[in-house]
């Protein structure tokens, strides 16, 4: 079973704003096609998106982040300014029009390899993350943060294995064990940071019994009984 809460309150905004996280290898990517698929049986509009990436700016940074050398808060500023244009250009439209958005990826992945993984400051990640998550609002500037967040939890020498067998590895992927373990770490504490809006995976398991757990914890947030409506009042 996933450890996964009940709906949380969604702030006033039309859609709903999914992320996918975990370490690299974790099966994140295997899996997104069906949660497309099973939301868009529900009745969502699915707009699936990434990081970093998800607008043509965003990409041109995901090439920077995963293919040259750089310093650690030089890779968080990056991950954050390819995060804005993505949420200015991409999200916040699509939620407004009441599509649901699923990012592969978000800001979990920046505290997991940037803060944990690479050490950057975690209060500076916090502060950046309110600075650049604040958007511009007819009445109020709004906090732009993930609905729900599914996180594929894999031990780091299993999802190195599984990355083996797959393909050549980009500059995180080919980071060391001792590396990935932090990272699992970093999204532990975030998890632990954020458990209403957290469904963990055991990503451990076959991968139909996975694609079973990311079911049960859509079904159980209620994502499955359709698209959620504002109330309408008389
Ligand atoms: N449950 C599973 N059991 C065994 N192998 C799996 C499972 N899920 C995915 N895999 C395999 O593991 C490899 C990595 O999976 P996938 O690309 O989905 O991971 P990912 O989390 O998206 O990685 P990345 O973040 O690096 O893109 C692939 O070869 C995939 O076929
Ligand atoms: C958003 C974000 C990503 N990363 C890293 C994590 C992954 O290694 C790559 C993206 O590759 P994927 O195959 O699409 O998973 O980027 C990061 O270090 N910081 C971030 O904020």
């Amino acid at each position: 079973m996933p450890t996964c809460h009940t709906a949380a309150p969604t702030p006033a905004r039309k859609g709903l704003f999914l992320s996918i996280e975990g370490i690299d290898g974790a099966g994140k990517s295997s899996h997104l096609a069906t949660i497309a698929q099973a939301l868009e049986a529900a009745g969502h509009t699915v707009v699936l998106t990434r990081e970093p990436g998800g607008t043509p700016l965003a990409e041109k940074i995901r090439a920077l982040l995963l293919h040259e050398g750089m310093d650690a808060r030089c890779e968080a500023l990056l991950a954050f300014a390819a995060r804005r244009q993505h949420l200015l250009e991409t999200i916040v439209p699509a939620l407004e029009q009441g599509h649901t958005v699923v990012s592969d990826r978000f800001t979990d992945a920046t505290f997991a390899y940037q803060g944990a993984g690479r050490g950057v400051d975690w209060v500076a990640l916090e502060w950046l993350e309110q600075w650049v998550q604040t958007t511009p609002a007819a009445d109020s500037p709004h906090f732009q943060s993930p609905d729900c967040t599914l996180w594929f939890d894999l031990p780091p020498a299993i999802a190195a294995e599984r990355l083996q067998k797959a393909r050549t590895p980009d500059r995180f992927e080919a980071q060391t064990l001792a590396f990935f373990t932090n990272v699992a770490a970093g999204y532990a504490r975030r998890a632990q940071q954020a458990p209403e809006r957290f469904c963990r995976i055991d990503a451990h398991q076959p991968i139909a019994q996975v694609a079973t757990q990311v079911r049960q914890c859509l079904a159980q947030r209620g994502y499955l009984s359709g698209p959620t409506t504002p109330p309408v009042y008389a």
